[in-house]
Order: C-alpha cells, then sequence, then structure tokens
C-alpha cells in the first residue's frame, strides 16, 4: 500500500493542504515521505461529532459483533506484511526482530480483548432479589452492569510503534469496552500509524461497525491533542510518554466543565533490590543479566531498570565488576526521534554533573547521530536521602545503583521514592525475611512485583497489572495491560424495579450468558 499522508475521520481518508510534516528517520534524523497532513479544529469537532453519533449503536452492539470487529483489526494488521515492519524500523529505529513481536502483540491483544468481551464477566453482572415483605420496609429489586464510556482519545506512544500505538492496548480495550476511538497519532510514526488506521477501517467496513467507531488525528505541536483531550464529547483519555505530557493532559481534563478521567502511563525507574543471598550466590550473572535488561531497546521502556539498591559489602563488588564489564562492552542503539535521543544525553548528563554520583561504566561510543550510549551510575544511600531528585526517570540505557549501609538505610531510600510501574526483589531462601520487610512497602509502591526476573517485557494476560501510583500513572487503581484494562473505560450503572422487558439480557432472571453474582452467589454462564 502507498502512504497517502491522509488522516481518518471518520474512518474516511481525508488531506489537508497546508504545510504538513513528514516523519523523520531515526537513524539519521532525515526526513523521509511522504508528506503527512495536520489535522484542522474543524476535523476534530467532526471525528468527535462523528464518535458520538457513533457511540449508543456501537456501545449496543451484541458482544458477539464487537469481538468479531476486534478479531477483523488482527487479522488485516497481519495482512499488511512486511510493508508495516519495514516502515516502523525506519521510523523508530527499532530492530525488525523487535518490531514483528510487536506486530503479534498487538493482534494478539486484540484477540485477548475479543475473548474477554465474549466470557461477558468484565460487566460484573449482580443480581439483588427484591424482598417485597421486608420489614420495617421492603427491599426493591436490584442489578448492576459495568457500561461504556463514550468517546475515548488515545495518544500513540512514541517507544511502542504498534503495541502501545494506534491498534495498541489502550485502543484494545476501549473498543472492546464499547467506545469509539480517536488516536491522536504520535508525529515520531505516522507512517506506522497511517498502515494500521487503514487496517482498523477495514475491519470496521467488513464487521459493518458504524463509521465513527474510529479515527486517526495527526497534528504535532500539542495543539490537536488538546483539542481532543478538552473536546466535551470525549469521555476518557489513554496515554503513554512523558511526565511532562501526562500531567499537562490531566491537568486540562480536571479542568473541563465537565471532567474526564486521564489514564497516563509516565515515568517509572522501576527498582531493583538485589537482596544479600542471592548476591553471595550468582553477583556475577545477576550483574550480566542486569545490563542486558538496561539496554534492551536503547533502555527505552518504561519498565527500564532504572534504580538498584543494595548493602555495600564484596559481593556488591563483584556485581559491579560484571555490570561494568557488561556496559563497557554494550554498543550504542539508535534512540525512537532525535527529540528523544537529546532528552537522553542531557539526562546523562545531569546525573554526571551530581557531584555525589560517580559514573561507574559507558557503553561503546556512539555510531550515529541519534544513537544512545549506555551507561550506568553509583551513589551512596546517605547522598539519596539527602537529594531523592536523583531517581528521576532518565529515558534511555542508563541506571543508578544506589549502595546503602545496611538494611535501615535502604528503608530509608525506599520510603522516599515516588510511585513506580514495578518493583524487582532478587532473592534466595535465606533472603525471606528481608523481603518480607520490603513487601507490605512494595505494595503500596508500585503496581507489579517480581521476584528473580527483570521488569522489561510485560505479558498480557488475565492478572497482568502494567500500572502504578502517581507519577507512574495518573491513577495507580488502573492497568494498561492486560484484560483488566478494560475497566478503565467502564461505569457501573444500577437498575432498580426495572421490568424485565427493559433489562439488557445479562440481567434478565433465568439467563446464563455470563457470570454473574445472584443474591450474594456466584453463578457461572
Ligand atoms: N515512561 C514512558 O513510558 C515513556 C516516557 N517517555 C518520555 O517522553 C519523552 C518524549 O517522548 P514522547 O514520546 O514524544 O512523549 P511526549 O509525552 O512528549 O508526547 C507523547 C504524545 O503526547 C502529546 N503531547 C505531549 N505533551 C502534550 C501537551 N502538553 N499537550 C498536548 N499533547 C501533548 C505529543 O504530541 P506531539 O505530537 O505534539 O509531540 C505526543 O503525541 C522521552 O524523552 C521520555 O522521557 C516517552 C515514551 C514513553
Ligand atoms: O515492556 C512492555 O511491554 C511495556 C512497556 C511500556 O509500557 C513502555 O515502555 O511504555
Amino acid at each position: 500500500m502507498s502512504l497517502t499522508g491522509d488522516l481518518f475521520i471518520a474512518s474516511k481518508r481525508v488531506q489537508r493542504d497546508g504545510a504538513g510534516f513528514k516523519a523523520v528517520a531515526a537513524a539519521t534524523g532525515a526526513e523521509i515521505e511522504p508528506r503527512f497532513s495536520v489535522a484542522t479544529v474543524d476535523d476534530v469537532a467532526t471525528a468527535t461529532a462523528a464518535a458520538a453519533a457513533a457511540f449508543p449503536i456501537y456501545a449496543a452492539l451484541p458482544r458477539e459483533r464487537r469481538a468479531e470487529f476486534l478479531e477483523a483489526i488482527a487479522e488485516e494488521i497481519e495482512a499488511l506484511g512486511d510493508e508495516l515492519v519495514e516502515r516502523a524500523m525506519v521510523e523508530s529505529g527499532l530492530p525488525k526482530a523487535r518490531l514483528t513481536g510487536e506486530r503479534g502483540r498487538t493482534a494478539g491483544q486484540m484477540r485477548l480483548f475479543a475473548k474477554e468481551i465474549r466470557l461477558g464477566e468484565y460487566l460484573r453482572a449482580r443480581i439483588d432479589h427484591a424482598i417485597p415483605d421486608r420489614q420495617p420496609a421492603p427491599k426493591p429489586d436490584l442489578r448492576l452492569r459495568m457500561v461504556p464510556l463514550g468517546p475515548v482519545t488515545v495518544f500513540g506512544a512514541s517507544n511502542f510503534p504498534l503495541a502501545f500505538s494506534v491498534a495498541g492496548g489502550d485502543t484494545a480495550s476501549a473498543l472492546a469496552a464499547g467506545c469509539p476511538v480517536i488516536v491522536k497519532g504520535h508525529s515520531a510514526h505516522p507512517g506506522t500509524a497511517e498502515l494500521v488506521a487503514s487496517a482498523i477501517v477495514k475491519a470496521a467496513e467488513r464487521t459493518g461497525m458504524p463509521e465513527g467507531v474510529f479515527s486517526l488525528i495527526n497534528g504535532p505541536g500539542n495543539s490537536v491533542g488538546q483539542a481532543l483531550v478538552t473536546d466535551p464529547q470525549i469521555k476518557a483519555v489513554g496515554f503513554t510518554g512523558s511526565r511532562g505530557g501526562g500531567v499537562a493532559l490531566m491537568k486540562l481534563a480536571a479542568a473541563r466543565p465537565v471532567p474526564i478521567p486521564v489514564y497516563a502511563e509516565m515515568s517509572s525507574v522501576n527498582p531493583v533490590f538485589l537482596l544479600p543471598e542471592a548476591l553471595k550466590a550468582r553477583a556475577e550473572a545477576l550483574g550480566t543479566a542486569y545490563v542486558a535488561s538496561v539496554t534492551m531497546g536503547a533502555g527505552q521502556f518504561c519498565t527500564n531498570p532504572g534504580l538498584v539498591l543494595a548493602i555495600n559489602g564484596p559481593d556488591l563488588e563483584r556485581f559491579l565488576s560484571a555490570a561494568s564489564a557488561a556496559m563497557m562492552g554494550a554498543p550504542s542503539q539508535t534512540m525512537l526521534t532525535p527529540g528523544i535521543h537529546k532528552a537522553y544525553e542531557s539526562g546523562v548528563a545531569r546525573l554526571a554533573s551530581a557531584s555525589s554520583i560517580t559514573k561507574l561504566a559507558e557503553g561503546l561510543a556512539p555510531e550515529g547521530p541519534t544513537n544512545g550510549q549506555g551507561a550506568l551510575f553509583t551513589m551512596t544511600g546517605a547522598d539519596f536521602i539527602a537529594d531523592p531528585g536523583h531517581a528521576e526517570e532518565v529515558f534511555g540505557a542508563t541506571s543508578l545503583l544506589v549502595r546503602c549501609a545496611d538494611l535501615d538505610e535502604l528503608l530509608k531510600v525506599v520510603a522516599l521514592l515516588e510511585g513506580q510501574l514495578t518493583a524487582t526483589l532478587h532473592l534466595d531462601a535465606g533472603d525471606h525475611a528481608v523481603a518480607q520487610t520490603l513487601l507490605p512497602l512494595l505494595e503500596n509502591l508500585v503496581g507489579r512485583i517480581l521476584a528473580n526476573g527483570w521488569p522489561t517485557g510485560v505479558e498480557v494476560t488475565d492478572a497482568m497489572v502494567h500500572g502504578g501510583p502517581y507519577p507512574s500513572t495518573a491513577d495507580g487503581r488502573s492497568t494498561s495491560v492486560g484484560t483488566l484494562a478494560i475497566d478503565r473505560f467502564l461505569r457501573p450503572v444500577s437498575y432498580q424495579d426495572l421490568p424485565e422487558a427493559l433489562l439488557p439480557a445479562e440481567l434478565r432472571d433465568g439467563e446464563t450468558i455470563v457470570p454473574r453474582r445472584v443474591d450474594g452467589k456466584p453463578t457461572v454462564a
């Protein structure tokens, strides 16, 4: 398919005159064809009005129809073939194997949400039958289910041009919930976005969806995104990106005459704890594996292990030697955009210039103008306690190791950390007592606790939480990966004493189409 640079407004291709913008090859910074249209204020209004018109139709479709739509999206993305991966490679600088895997994950997420809505558990159907002769007052008949919020704006993420972008997890979960989606495309990969949008539109046509169910709007420079977030037809926002961007959108959404939720996934340094017995048993192996996780994907993961905490001693020295050796052999890698590369370099310079921080090792010299060079830094627990600001995320292949004098100091460091997506414990049986001290603190701090692994690489499953307390996300009660992500785009409605004929099928007596709780007892569909 040749790229045209079109927008997709209510599933229709639209070209706009004006300067437009071009994608930039991540590896060289050079502009690449074609020119992409920038949406006008009217385009935003047309897309949101169409989404609002589509909402009651789309939300009322049988769950099976929506499931078929999601499965058709997966098929159409796969049918794009190599062209999709090749364009994404040029725009993002990410390697073929990674993007091929991401394409599989993107299609897999669509199919997982199709399964989820067929299962129907997400509706949380509950029935409390009436007790007309209850004393002193009769008890009414009450029935509850979850309903979709309305049109959702999704901001495509730069670092996952497929799995967190146009047809990524936010789009899959919002469409599954019954919400039309308007994507604000990321200007780092507009060609990839156009290809994926064309697949969604084909799937919508094939399965008879209302046109307003999907739009893709482009426009670098914040104004298009801001117009979408403040549009009264938009009822929720999904975002993955910088803390500055996420917080700006949260503020805009909160200041609307009718505020709406923003599910922003922002910054995280994902603390890793090297507990003493694990260090004693395998310091060298841990050091090497740590650097592999720090440098994976040029470190451009929100799950990157950006902070390591350990207690001083000879085993920690063994770990540091192995990690330093691995980092010194780590090749530089192309970063996603010249801007992200520049931000990485200034983040590394900030760490390097702090008097309390020592550079342990750096990776091989950069081979290209936008290549990020890995780096490891260290500081003492006492210095960290004096200035915990050093834990701020540096997005790229760098990490800071905090050497604590003892467990008390390590616990003081933990108490100063901000909300995080993950925390990782490297432990052996002899470390369980320390782990038991840490676990309640970590449950308050993060969304996912791992043992003896590395936080990069998030499984898409029912039991996954990819979220965490602020500022790792805007709302720590939710996840953006896994089937529970659908909850972000739903709200409960209770029906009191409604005649049976007016009730949704899932809430009628005798129905067994979804799992329900009836008069306090779970039933299975
Ligand atoms: N922790 C994480 O998961 C990630 C963190 N980052 C961090 O973000 C930095 C920049 O990366 P990038 O991906 O561009 O992230 P940004 O947060 O800068 O941008 C993400 C999207 O949000 C839009 N946006 C940003 N700020 C605003 C605003 N104030 N109003 C309206 N729209 C806005 C951007 O629009 P526009 O088209 O105008 O740019 C873009 O579409 C990285 O260097 C890194 O530090 C990035 C990706 C993931
Ligand atoms: O590692 C993953 O699969 C997800 C990471 C993520 O959400 C991110 O880096 O923005």
